[in-house]
């Protein structure tokens, strides 16, 4: 088989998106994306359901052709250079992609063989625990076994980027948490990882930075703590007061960005200033809080706020 090869040790990111639009049918489903992603970085794509995620990396897969923009791939064309991307560019597979009858063994040594410099299968088999279903088939997989398949297929060929397209959708939390563990050593060896997920705990985990894309466009581009930081109500605060308190002392506090209220419990959403207030009022006013939590936002509610429509 022959093999083009790659440049290596650029400073030019590994992958550069420039103004890219894509419409099915005169709808415009990403509608000028841009961005960039650093080599080893794994940078994470956030957004509700149809926002054009998947669209967007098929694009860098070369498996959709843009209507118009620039993609490259470490310097690549992904659709005049399509064969050259796939030498650098690994991508998890869709169920369909994989024949019934073969088995676990099969394809691994057959995707093997697709790659001039492939990992060792054996070892990667070991790490995502199919070793002891290297002879069943296909089509004999559980849902979360299947994915553990793609994933090791999406990395056999060495690749340079990987492209994981909702990585642990369908696992259980052991499986979860050891494909963390294999993306975090992935990404340490020098593999950029790009990630589409709806799992926040996975993207707060795992991504150094995330694109949350709205309607086809980026509507913020940020670090994990960057994007909570955002969040109207970054700090919230919980309690249960032994005595009625006044809702217009509470409603004044500095930095406050929202009340509720629900049976005897208040949350509070604001800031630490609003922290600080809060437990002044209540030791001015001789209130004991019970049950007083505080807790930082998540980037679960930075996703909700920034997607609030
Ligand atoms: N081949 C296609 N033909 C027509 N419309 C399509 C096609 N592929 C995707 N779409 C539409 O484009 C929009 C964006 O789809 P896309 O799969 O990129 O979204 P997504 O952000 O990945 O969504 P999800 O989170 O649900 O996977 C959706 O409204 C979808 O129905």
């Amino acid at each position: 088989m022959t093999t083009t090869s790659i440049p290596r040790a650029t400073s030019e990111p590994i992958i550069e998106v420039t103004d890219l639009h894509k419409s099915y049918g005169g709808r415009a489903v990403v509608n000028g994306v841009s961005f960039s992603v650093e080599e080893g970085e794994i940078f994470g794509i956030l957004g509700l359901n149809g926002a054009g995620k998947t669209t967007t990396v098929e694009c860098i897969e070369g498996l959709r052709k843009p209507d118009s923009g620039r993609i490259r791939v470490a310097g690549l064309d992904p659709v005049t250079e399509h064969k050259a991307v796939t030498n650098v560019l690994g991508s998890q597979l869709q169920e369909s992609d994989l024949q019934a009858k073969l088995t676990v063994r099969e394809a691994l040594e057959l995707y093997s063989s697709f790659y001039a410099r492939p990992l060792d299968w054996k070892p990667l088999a070991e790490r995502l625990n199919l070793t002891a279903k290297l002879t069943t088939r296909f089509g004999g997989l559980s849902g979360g076994q299947k994915q553990r398949l793609f994933i090791a297929l999406a990395l056999i060929g060495a690749p340079r980027v990987v492209v994981l397209d909702e990585l642990t959708t369908g696992l259980d939390p052991r499986a979860r948490r050891d494909t963390w563990e294999l993306i975090e050593d992935v990404r340490d060896s020098g593999v950029t990882v790009i990630l589409v997920t709806h799992i926040m705990e996975e993207a707060q985990r795992l991504c150094d930075r995330i694109a949350l894309i709205g309607q086809g466009r980026i509507s913020a581009l940020d670090t994990p703590s960057g994007l909570v930081g955002r969040t109207a109500g970054s700090t919230v605060i919980s309690f249960t007061p032994s005595a009625p308190l006044d809702n217009e002392s509470l409603s004044s506090l500095p930095g406050l960005t929202d009340v509720e209220y629900k049976n005897d419990r208040i949350t509070l959403s604001g800031s630490d200033e609003t922290v600080n207030a809060v437990i002044s009022l209540l030791v001015r006013s001789r209130i004991t809080a019970h049950q007083l939590r505080v807790s930082d936002a998540t980037l679960d509610d930075a996703f909700l706020d920034l997607t609030k429509s």
